[in-house]
């Protein structure tokens, strides 16, 4: 699904990745660890082009994102991302933060559609098959609706149904962190992205929040998750990378990875965040 090739990103004289090179699987569930500043934060950001890449391809469904001649917001929409601190608009209910970015791409979608007078493969988010044709007599107000149900059943699901109405402002963090994953999954994406999910959480609540990932994981969704979490990498995962210094310095199963690591950097680092 993702072909990372000599990715390079440098900030100034600051040489953050220097030629990372990763395969990603539909289904994978790949954790990336290391060193404070060694990278891992601007690879993920790079693999969705929040984050240009100064050098290197990303192939993503067979499109090299990192080419600035590619228009990336069609295929960001297919990557869904959960932020260190949630990200949630504050001035946005609960319910309208999870429809927001489905009703704005769909709707982008229509007006397209409508200005070429005529059926074009619009993404509709809520139907099993991603690229579909839709009638272009669609209206803003039954996309909203359709949003509006799924927005529902996603908050059911993580028992936050009676916030709907509320504003972030007033959820615990674990609630806000729920939420930007219901939100991500909102968009049905190929793949998410974690950049440090558990960060800001006070200790209590980082097990809801895995909990909700690791069922998230077993419905089959490819993730790619920055952590320090190393039980979550041991029981979820099925790759785990080393960057280190701007370079992948091991990757492997979680058994190989944790049971028998080579790289002395890595055995360095695994005595001390497992001791
Ligand atoms: N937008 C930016 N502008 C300039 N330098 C940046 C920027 N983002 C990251 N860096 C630099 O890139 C390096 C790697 O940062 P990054 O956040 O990717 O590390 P990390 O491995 O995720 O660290 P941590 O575990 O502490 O979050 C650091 O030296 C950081 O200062």
């Amino acid at each position: 699904m993702i072909e990372v090739i000599d990715l390079e990103k440098h900030f100034g004289d600051n040489e953050v990745l220097k030629g990372i090179n990763v395969t990603v699987d539909k289904g994978d569930i790949m954790v990336v660890i290391g060193p404070s500043g060694s990278g891992k934060s601007t690879f993920l950001r790079c693999l969705n082009c929040m984050e240009d890449p100064t050098g290197g391809q990303i192939i993503f469904n067979g499109v090299d994102i990192a080419d600035p001649k590619v228009d990336i917001n069609i295929h960001r929409r297919r990557m869904g991302m959960v932020f260190q601190h949630f990200n949630l608009y504050n001035n946005k209910t609960v319910i309208q933060n999870i429809m927001l970015a489905p009703v704005y791409v769909q709707c982008q979608d229509l007006k397209k559609a409508k200005r070429h007078n005529r059926f074009l493969p619009l993404t509709n988010l809520f139907r099993k098959e991603k690229q579909e044709k839709i009638e272009i007599t669609t209206t803003k107000a039954k996309i909203v609706a359709e949003a509006k149900e799924k927005a529902e059943d996603l908050l059911k699901r993580i028992g936050l149904l009676d916030k709907a109405d509320v504003y972030p402002s007033t959820l615990s963090g674990g609630q806000k962190q729920r939420v930007a994953i219901v939100r991500a999954l909102a968009m049905n994406p190929d793949v998410i992205l974690f950049d440090e999910p558990t960060s800001a959480l006070d200790p209590e609540m980082v097990g809801e929040v895995l909990d909700l990932m690791k069922a998230v994981a077993k419905e089959g969704m490819t993730m790619i998750i920055v952590t320090h979490e190393m039980g979550f990498a041991k029981e979820v995962a099925n790759k785990v990378l080393f960057i280190d210094d701007g370079h992948i310095l091991e990757s492997g199963t979680p058994e190989e990875f944790f049971g028998n690591p080579k790289n002395p950097r890595l055995k360095e680092f695994l005595s001390k965040v497992l001791s």
